[in-house]
């Protein structure tokens, strides 16, 4: 089989919009996945968010605790080791995860649902650097949806009113050393499909990413270092009527030499703002495709994290 994530360079963005917003669209169209080379995130703001999260990792249990949300979703802060199961998975994955959501404005009408994330007093530099690595993310998102809309025949700025004010997520994830061979039937993250709109994920160079093809085969991603992966999540494809598919993808657990290294990921998950109504786009729809009905981001999101788990029915 012909590379299926053969790295596109985002350079080809500033050449010529139409041919790179087709290889990323045919690479969604395959795989629900595309590997981004050259990408326009700062190492240095990557670095410092990586750093940050280390500290962070390394704090007692008890001292990150205090920073979890548990009947918020756990949509902010922090999530302790083992509590996150996919849809339909009894054991929860291995790995331990901290949530940064977007800083709003004092007057923003989202408030009263998306929280404040707490601020981290232990490692000093822990505020900025993942506030700077959001809004990075954030930007670059952006400029990304804007490639899926040329792709789909929208206008170029067709998301951005729909995503500015978006519940979107940067996810910090941990998946410790395995020195002692995990319980059985328990992996670093079960197989799952993302809720949002698009993921952008820094750090899955460290093998264990596969992504479940739709010839049946489950496939390693392996980007080379530096590449941004990219995914189609459940809300772009409930728009797309499963044109662009949010495929479904786990992280399994390392060889045996590579069991005592740890693990760190950063996925940036890209939301709607709440308000904003999930409604198939007109002529839409994948070849044996069902249409679904219209849905807020805000009503969706919350369906989806009580099948995971993290919202209690
Ligand atoms: O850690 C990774 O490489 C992927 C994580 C992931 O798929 C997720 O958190 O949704
Ligand atoms: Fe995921």
């Amino acid at each position: 089989m012909t590379n299926l994530f053969e790295p596109i360079p985002f350079s080809l963005w500033k050449e010529d919009k139409a041919a790179f917003a087709a290889k990323l669209g045919n690479s969604f169209r395959e795989t629900g996945f595309a590997v981004i080379t050259g990408h326009p995130v700062d190492q240095a703001v990557i670095a410092r968010a990586n750093e940050a999260a280390k500290d962070f990792f390394r704090l007692p249990e008890e001292v990150k605790e205090k920073y979890h949300d548990a009947p918020g979703g756990r949509q902010r802060g922090y999530t302790p080791f083992a509590t996150e199961n996919a849809k339909g998975q009894k054991a929860a994955d291995l790995k331990e995860f901290w949530h940064t959501g977007r800083d709003l404005p004092a007057d923003s009408k989202y408030r009263d649902t998306m929280k404040d994330t707490p601020s981290v007093a232990e490692v000093p530099d822990f505020d900025p650097a993942t506030r700077a690595f959001f809004e990075a993310l954030d930007e670059f998102g952006r400029t990304l949806l804007r490639a899926v809309a040329l792709h789909l025949g929208l206008p170029e700025d067709w998301f951005d009113d729909k995503v500015e004010q978006g519940n979107s997520i940067l996810r910090l994830l941990h998946y410790p050393p395995q020195e002692n061979p995990p319980p059985k039937g328990t992996v670093r993250a079960a197989a799952h499909e993302d809720i949002n709109v698009i993921t952008l994920l820094l750090g899955a160079e460290e093998a264990g990413l596969e992504v479940l093809h739709r010839s049946g085969k489950w496939l390693g991603v392996n980007p080379p270092p530096d590449a941004l992966v990219i995914n189609c999540g459940d809300m772009l494809q409930r728009l797309t009527g499963g044109v662009l598919p949010s495929t479904t993808h786990r992280v399994v657990n390392p060889e045996p030499e590579r069991a005592r290294f740890p693990r760190y990921s950063t996925p940036f998950f890209l939301h709607f703002n709440q308000d904003f109504l999930i409604e198939q786009l007109p002529g839409c729809m994948a070849e044996g495709g069902k249409a679904e009905p219209p849905i807020t981001a805000q009503a969706y999101l919350m369906e989806r994290l009580r099948e995971i788990g993290l919202v209690k029915a």
